[in-house]
């Protein structure tokens, strides 16, 4: 289990944060922190309101219709929901890989490459450069280098969803979310895609939303358990799957519910 250091800085954080669909709350008053370089994870059972949160990250929500919030979200002290804040650029520094990994009918290289032609690169040497790095960094070069311009359909699902993770690496974020990355993978994938997150961190802030307790464990320094909308209690992952305060938090840790 990764160890969590209490000095590191923060890099994102909510404080207060409710977030609604029309009239209904699906996250009420969470404040939670993201240390910068470290894994957090968000557990909790079905529609507690995890991905809601996560997706309020990079403001995704404002994409549904009839979403809302209220509170405070900060990027490195500055708040998210500022009136100069472009959320382009928003979405370009806190970026996002999905349950389902949703690769382009496009092939390998133009999935990758796709963000940064989209953000004006143009140069081909560059972006040849930049697809390169990114697919190192989604650990998936080796497997894909001789066969760049075949469709990215004809990748496995592990390949599709690293994949992904390449083309979200792109375009240098400095926060990655997570929505259940793995679900759909089977054991093997999903180890690669564990080992994955574990290198990236040393890059980039992570949270990841996991169903899988063996997953938060392995892959995150802090783990965040939220019940019903709330957050229950966040800590040291260690602390939260050994030592919980609240006796939800174990009951669900342990299997009780969920
Ligand atoms: N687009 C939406 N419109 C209205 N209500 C929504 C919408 N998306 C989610 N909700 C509701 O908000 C609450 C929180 O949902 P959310 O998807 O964030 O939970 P979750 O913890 O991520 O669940 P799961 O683990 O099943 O993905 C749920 O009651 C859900 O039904």
């Amino acid at each position: 289990m990764p160890q969590s250091s209490p000095t590191a800085r923060i890099k994102m954080e909510s404080r207060a944060l409710t977030l609604r669909y029309g009239a209904k709350v699906a996250v009420k008053s969470v404040s939670l922190t993201l240390p910068e370089h470290q894994v957090t994870a968000l557990i909790g059972p079905s529609g507690c309101g995890k991905s809601t949160f996560l997706r309020s990250l990079n403001r995704m929500n404002d994409l549904i219709s009839g979403a809302s919030h209220e509170g405070t979200v900060l990027l490195d002290g500055t708040s998210i929901h500022d009136r100069n804040v472009d959320v382009v650029d928003l979405r370009r520094r806190v970026g996002m890989v999905f349950q389902k990994s949703n690769p382009f009918p496009k092939s390998i290289f133009e999935n990758v490459a796709y963000g940064l032609r989209v953000g004006g690169m143009k140069d081909k040497a560059a972006l040849a450069a930049r697809v390169e790095k990114s697919l190192q960094g989604a650990a998936l070069w080796d497997e894909v280098k001789d066969r760049l311009d075949d469709s990215a359909l004809g990748l496995s699902g592990g390949q599709q969803q690293r994949l992904c993770i390449a083309r979200a690496l792109a375009i240098e974020p400095e926060v990655l979310l997570m929505d259940e990355p793995a679900s759909a993978l089977d054991p093997i994938a999903t180890a690669k895609i564990e080992e994955l997150i574990y290198e990236l961190k040393a890059r980039y802030t992570i949270a990841i939303v996991t169903h899988n307790m063996q997953q938060a464990a392995r892959v995150s320094e802090r783990t965040a358990f939220f019940y019903m909308g709330e957050l229950v209690e966040c800590g040291p992952t260690e602390n939260i799957f050994t030592n919980p305060r609240e006796k939800r938090t174990e009951d669900y840790v342990t299997g009780k519910f969920g």
